[in-house]
């Protein structure tokens, strides 16, 4: 929590003003048993309805000024909390930004869209509370026990016994509201990873016809946060009564002192009436500072989950010192790479080494889970290797600025993800400045045009989130078209033709050979017609490159290669 304090400080003129304000407050809360004891006691006993009038209109001002002071304080509190959440939700934001698929991975999306809204919610709400709340809780304690102790000390000893109860009482119920919503908290995470999976997943989940199967699985995630919520909630909520029943049992206590200290005739009736009124200003005292201290106990967890965000190390960070490379030309070289997703776990990579020169095409092949995709994920540094080097143009690329290695590899993951907007705005992401003829140009050689000429609003045509307006195919021509539009010397397709037909796939190949001879090319590909013409095609099996040459050359020296043409052509293959 210390942690996030700085980011009250530019709004610490309404965090001062809001508290203020409260005092003001608190203060005409605390007259007014006062003046009601002495309108009973003076007033009423000498039947002087003057005086009664009068304290009746200090009682009213008093009530107007504590209305101003309070009104103020929650106006200047929200406004100051709004900010510090807008501030926080901004820099959660930045720094998810910067993430490298690693971070990504070891938070899951689901916690942080819950860190994203519910965290920082609740950090927000402990911010007009402590605001609100802080001064508040402590003034109506204090101010009513010194009072009852210059006013009414004959009846003290009844505070005596019940503060150190109630305290106690809430001390016992802070600390465990904390833990209790931390589990509250970690629920919401299951529900959110479940939900976004389920909206991602929507109609795969009608095409399987697993409605029911998602909608229990929903259900029991639903059950778990509305148990956590339940028991969370409830026992926040029995501290109320608890607290009734203390502060009324301190109440028949006073009664009982103060009718036999009247019958003596050392007390007045009006004092009795002010110190039940006190007891249950301190009890709103006390009860206001529980819920402070329970909202503050709840956004402890809160900030600390943020804090986690905010503080999390990127493993992918830019270089130290930078290397200058003016003009990637684009050779890529692996010398003995190993690579695992995990600290401790199994290689995904091992032992990976090759050159590919610049301008050459490379085809990559191989069994599903060998590795392919990972092997050219490390180039734009979407992971770092555990162990050896990967250089472009023979500079690491850890010492090349994030930002140049990026822009000069244009990049095809194997999920077309498009974005919801026009596809004029989905290519501009892979070139901002980009021209109408580079449009055209990177839409042509991806085989896209021929559908985008059909839409009646052609590039400016919408694309629905997710581009669920398109086919799988039109999807996977439009991320061809963003990466081609770079117009990068390094350019990474990973299965990106496996929804297009093959005349359409036979004319990105051409454009390839045509408009992309000085570029070099990655293509993974389960298809050997896509592969065949590279210069090189790796073989990959269990994280290694198990066979490389071109396609003559594997079928010559590669059994797996063979394999995967004769299941493909059809044909048998002649061992040797
Ligand atoms: N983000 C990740 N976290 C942990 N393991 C992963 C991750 N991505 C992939 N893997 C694992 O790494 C291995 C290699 O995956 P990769 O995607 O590189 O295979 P691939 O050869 O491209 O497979 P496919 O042909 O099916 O796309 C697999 O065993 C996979 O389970």
């Amino acid at each position: 929590m210390k942690k996030l304090l700085h980011y009250i400080r530019p709004y610490r003129f309404f965090a001062i003003l809001a508290p203020v304000l409260m005092c003001i407050e608190v203060m005409m809360d605390l007259l007014q048993p006062t003046i009601m004891q002495k309108m009973i006691d003076t007033g009423i006993a000498n039947q002087d309805n003057g005086y009664v009038i009068k304290l009746g209109f200090i009682m009213l001002l008093s009530a107007v000024v504590g209305l101003i002071g309070g009104a103020g304080c929650s106006i200047y509190a929200a406004k100051a909390a709004v900010h510090v959440a807008a501030d926080i939700r901004r820099d959660v934001f930045k720094k998810v930004e910067q993430f490298s698929n690693h971070n990504t991975d070891s938070f899951g999306t689901g916690k942080l869209i819950t860190i994203t809204t519910n965290d920082i919610e609740s950090l927000k709400q402990a911010v007009i509370m402590t605001l609100r709340m802080f001064v508040r809780g402590p003034l109506l304690f204090i101010g009513s026990v010194v009072i009852v102790w210059f006013t009414a000390r004959e009846l003290f000893p009844v505070l005596l016994v019940s503060i150190p109860i109630l305290i106690a009482c809430i001390y016992l119920f802070s600390v465990k509201s904390g833990k209790l919503f931390l589990n509250v908290q970690k629920a919401m995470d299951q529900v959110n990873t479940k939900l976004q999976e389920m909206l991602a997943g929507i109609r795969v989940i009608k095409a399987f016809d697993r409605n029911e199967y998602e909608k229990n699985h929903f259900k029991n995630v639903n059950h778990l946060l509305m148990k956590r919520n339940m028991s969370a909630e409830q026992f926040i909520l029995t501290l109320m009564p608890i607290m009734m029943f203390i502060v009324n049992i301190g109440v028949i206590a006073g009664l009982w002192m103060g009718v036999i200290k009247v019958n003596e005739g050392t007390l007045q009736v009006g004092v009795i009436l002010a110190f039940i009124n006190y007891l249950n200003i301190m009890m709103n005292g006390l009860m206001s500072s529980s819920q402070v201290l329970m909202q503050i106990a709840r956004s402890f967890t809160s900030a600390d989950r943020i804090n986690q965000v905010l503080e999390s190390e990127i493993d992918i960070t830019e270089p130290e010192q930078p290397i200058s490379v003016p003009e990637v030309r684009g050779e890529v070289e692996f010398r003995d790479v190993n690579f695992s997703y995990s600290k401790n776990g199994n290689y995904v990579l091992q032992n990976i080494s090759f050159k590919a020169k610049a301008g050459q095409t490379i085809g990559i092949i191989g069994s599903t889970g060998s590795g392919k995709s990972t092997l050219v994920k490390l180039i734009p540094r979407l992971y770092d290797p555990e162990s050896g080097a990967i250089l472009i143009d023979r500079v690491n690329v850890k010492d090349i600025p994030l930002e140049k290695l990026r822009t000069a590899i244009g990049f095809v993951p194997q999920k077309a993800t498009l974005f919801s907007g026009t596809i004029e705005d989905n290519l501009r992401f892979g070139k901002d400045e980009a021209t109408k003829n580079d449009l055209e140009q990177a839409a042509g050689s991806a085989a896209a045009s021929e559908f985008i000429d059909r839409l009646e609003d052609g590039f400016a045509h919408p694309l629905l989130q997710g581009a669920a307006n398109l086919s799988g195919g039109q999807k996977q021509r439009l991320a061809m078209a963003r990466a081609f539009i770079r117009n990068a010397n390094i350019l990474i397709l990973d299965d990106s033709t496996s929804a297009i037909d093959a005349l359409s796939e036979a004319m990105v190949q051409q454009a390839l050979k045509q408009d992309y001879s000085q570029t070099t090319v990655f293509i993974i590909s389960s298809k050997i017609s896509s592969i065949r013409d590279a210069d090189q095609i790796f073989v990959m099996k269990d994280g290694q490159i198990e066979a490389s040459g071109s396609h003559e050359e594997l079928l010559i020296n590669s059994k797996v290669y063979r394999d995967i043409y004769a299941s493909q052509s059809g044909l048998e293959v002649v061992n040797g």
